[in-house]
């Protein structure tokens, strides 16, 4: 891949007015963002869009020709320029600090297709010559065990920030970041609805690590002597927000739910298995009434109010695609 000089037009970001409200953000029209990488190769081809696209989501090669090809490259930007600041700055201190891995946060809510940027983004950071060491954690492995959960009243509000282990999470990331040469991650299974038992993913000093997860651009939760902690994104070198209309990402997940009950339900060991028998009638309601008692007020009260935290906003349309970009001026 090769770096693009193009000159660019960017919408929506006229001089500001001392007067006029300052919004940080520059925003991208499509056609603008995809043209950012019209030089650059496409990496992938349709077996690789296959491999990575989740579950009812709408991954095409334009779409990671257009989209996350420019993203790659500017990830890619922020990699080198963050080497070189600890150089510089190692200079200044007169001391040699190792490369710690470069942290990305992927936020947003549930059924968005977070996964699927996600590990488009590991398999492209991939192949820039920088940054061939990429790992991807899901921040659902720090949710509480169900029995946890159970005993502290969180079936039904699995995905809240309290459903999770924050600290073991805030601990896991400032780990990585800091360059323990080995750190765990425990698993969730979404075929048991549960964290796995005994099986952990390894991080070993990555170039970058990707936390994907509902909630990791939360701010840091106040303590009782009124001073604040640190949060998970302290430790972020870079965060994207994936954003779409609350309504297309209810209909996505209902639709996600009806795929499943033909499909992973039908094992006997999914958590879900009694619902793999449900008519479509039935089975829309049982998704709806998961959306609108437990993703749908969490999206709401916890996950949305974060967006203005991401240095990126990458906003999709009812079609899955992306059709705007919000990036970060400061
Ligand atoms: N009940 C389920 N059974 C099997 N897989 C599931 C289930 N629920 C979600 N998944 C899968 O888990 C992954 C993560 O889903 P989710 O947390 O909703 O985030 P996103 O859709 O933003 O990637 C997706 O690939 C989805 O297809
Ligand atoms: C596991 C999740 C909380 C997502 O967690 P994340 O990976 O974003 O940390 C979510 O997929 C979930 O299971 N929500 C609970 C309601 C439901 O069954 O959809």
């Amino acid at each position: 891949m090769s770096p693009v000089t193009e000159p660019i037009n960017f919408v929506g970001s006229p001089p500001v007015e001392p007067q006029q409200s300052y919004s940080p953000f520059i925003e991208l029209d499509r056609a603008t963002w995809s043209r950012l990488a019209h030089e650059l190769e496409q990496p992938f081809d349709q077996s690789d869009v296959e491999r990575l696209r989740g579950l009812g989501d709408q991954l095409s090669l334009t779409e990671v020709a257009e989209v996350y090809l420019p993203l790659s490259r500017l990830l890619s930007i922020y990699v080198e320029a963050s080497a070189k600041l600890r150089e510089a700055s190692n200079k200044f201190l007169g001391e040699t600090t190792r490369r710690t891995p470069f942290v990305i946060g992927v936020a947003g809510s549930v059924a968005v297709g977070k996964s699927t940027i996600a590990r488009v983004l590991q398999e492209m950071l991939r192949r820039w010559p920088n940054t061939p060491r990429v790992e991807l954690v899901t921040t659902d492995g720090f949710l509480y065990p169900n029995a946890e959960l159970r005993r502290r009243g969180l079936m039904e509000r699995k995905g809240f920030p309290e459903s999770f282990d924050r600290r073991r999470l805030l601990r896991f990331v400032s780990d990585v970041k800091a360059g323990v040469p080995e750190v765990r991650a425990p698993m969730y299974s979404h075929l048991t609805y549960d964290i796995v038992p005994n099986q952990q993913i390894v991080v070993r000093r990555p170039d970058v690590l990707i936390v994907e997860g509902l909630n990791v651009l939360a701010p840091p939760r106040p303590r009782s002597d009124g001073t604040s902690g640190l949060s998970v994104s302290d430790f972020f070198d870079y965060s994207i927000y994936v954003d779409a209309p609350h309504e297309a990402v209810r209909s996505w997940y209902v639709k996600r739910f009806m795929k499943l009950r033909s499909g992973a339900f039908a094992n006997p060991d999914s958590y879900f298995h009694r619902y793999a028998a449900l008519t479509d009638t039935e089975a829309i309601k049982t998704a709806t009434g998961i959306w609108d008692r437990i993703n749908g007020p969490n999206l709401i009260q916890n996950v949305l109010p974060t967006r203005g935290r991401a240095k990126l906003v990458l906003t999709k349309n009812a079609d899955h695609y992306v059709r705007r970009v919000l990036m970060r001026k400061i």
